[in-house]
C-alpha cells in the first residue's frame, strides 16, 4: 500500500530531479501544440506579479509564440503580459524587470483597485462586511476575471502559474489565481522552477525573491511559508520523496486534505473523494 506522500507525489507528477533544458521545452512544446490544435487560438495572457512563477510561465509562453511566429512566417500569436497592480504595488520594478526578460509582445495594465474597493462597498451597502483575508481572495478573484476579459477579446486562453509546490498545499484562492485554462509549470516543484529560470538567464533576484501572494493590507508581503507554517525547501524535499521532519510532513498533509475540494470539480452526489 503506498503512502500519503507517494500517492501526493503521483497526482502532482513530480520527478525527484529533472533536466531544466528538457523541462523548458516540455513546455514550450506543450503550450505550441495548444494553440495549433486550436485553430481559432491567437495567444496566451497572463498576470505578472513580479514573482518567480508568473516570470517562468511568461517567458515559456512568450518563448511558444515567438517559435510557432517564427514557424508560420508570420505575426499571428501573440502573448499579453498583464500587470494587475491593487493601486501602487510595493515591488513594481521586479514586475517591469520580469516583462522585460519575457519580452512580453503586448502589456495591458488594469489597477484592481476600483474593483475591489466597489465590491467591498456593494457588500457592505449589503450589511455584509468582509475581513482583510477575504478581501485578499477578492483580489484574486478580480485578477481571474480580467485577465479572461483580456483573454475573450484577444481569442487567447488563460494562463496559470499552479505548480506542484502550491497545488499540494492548494495555497490559492479558489477560482481566483486557481482559475486558468493551461497551467504550464504543473509537475515542477518551487526549486525545479528556479533550475528553469536559471537556464533561461532570468536576472537571479527574480528567482531568488520570497514567494508572497500579497494579498493582505494586513501583513503586507506576507510570505507563503510564514502563511503556511512550512518552507518551500520542506515541501520540495516531500515532493521529491525524501524523508522531512515529522513537523513539516503533518502540516503538508494537513493542507493537502483540507484543499482536496480546490483540486476537484464542484462537488456532486456522484463523488466520493470527500468521504
Ligand atoms: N501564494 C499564493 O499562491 C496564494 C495566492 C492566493 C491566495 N493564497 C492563499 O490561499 C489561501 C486562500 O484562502 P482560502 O483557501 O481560505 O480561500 P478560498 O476562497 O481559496 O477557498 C475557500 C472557499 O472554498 C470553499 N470551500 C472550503 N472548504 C470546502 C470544502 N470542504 N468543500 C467545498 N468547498 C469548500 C468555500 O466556498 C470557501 O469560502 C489563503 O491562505 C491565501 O493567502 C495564496
Ligand atoms: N500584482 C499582480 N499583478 C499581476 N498578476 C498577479 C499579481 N499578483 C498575483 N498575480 C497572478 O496570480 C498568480 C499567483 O500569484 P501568487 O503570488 O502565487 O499568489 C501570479 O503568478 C500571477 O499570475
Ligand atoms: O506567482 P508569482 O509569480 O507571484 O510567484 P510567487 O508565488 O513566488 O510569489
Ligand atoms: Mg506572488
Amino acid at each position: 500500500m503506498a503512502t500519503l506522500q507517494q500517492q501526493i507525489i503521483e497526482e502532482m507528477y513530480v520527478q525527484p530531479t529533472i533536466d531544466p533544458k528538457q523541462e523548458i521545452r516540455k513546455s514550450v512544446g506543450f503550450l505550441k501544440e495548444y494553440m495549433q490544435k486550436h485553430s481559432f487560438l491567437k495567444g496566451y495572457v497572463l498576470g505578472i506579479s513580479g514573482g518567480q512563477d508568473s516570470t517562468l510561465a511568461g517567458k515559456l509562453a512568450q518563448m511558444a509564440v515567438h517559435e510557432l511566429n517564427d514557424e508560420a512566417g508570420e505575426k499571428k500569436y501573440t502573448f499579453t503580459a498583464i500587470r494587475l497592480p491593487y493601486g501602487v504595488q510595493e515591488d513594481e520594478q521586479d514586475c517591469q524587470d520580469a516583462i522585460s526578460f519575457i519580452e512580453a509582445d503586448e502589456v495591458v495594465i488594469v489597477d484592481i483597485k476600483p474593483a475591489v474597493d466597489q465590491s467591498v462597498n456593494s457588500l457592505k451597502e449589503a450589511g455584509i462586511s468582509i475581513s482583510d483575508f477575504i478581501k485578499g481572495n477578492e483580489k484574486a478573484r478580480e485578477r481571474m476575471k480580467v485577465q479572461y476579459s483580456v483573454a475573450a477579446v484577444n481569442s487567447a486562453v488563460v494562463l496559470g502559474t499552479d505548480h506542484a509546490a502550491e497545488a499540494v498545499t492548494g495555497f490559492y484562492t479558489k477560482h481566483g489565481d486557481g482559475g486558468a485554462d493551461i497551467l504550464p509549470l504543473f509537475r515542477l516543484n518551487k526549486r525545479q522552477g528556479k533550475q528553469l529560470l536559471k537556464e533561461l538567464g532570468c536576472p537571479e533576484h527574480l528567482y531568488t525573491k520570497m514567494p508572497t501572494a500579497d494579498l493582505e493590507e494586513d501583513r503586507p508581503q506576507l510570505s507563503d511559508e510564514e502563511a503556511l507554517g512550512v518552507t518551500y525547501e520542506q515541501i520540495d524535499d516531500y515532493l521529491e520523496n525524501r524523508q522531512v521532519s515529522e513537523e513539516a510532513q503533518k502540516t503538508i498533509e494537513k493542507h493537502y486534505l483540507a484543499t482536496q475540494h480546490k483540486r476537484n470539480m464542484a462537488v456532486t452526489l456522484f463523488d466520493d473523494f470527500w468521504k
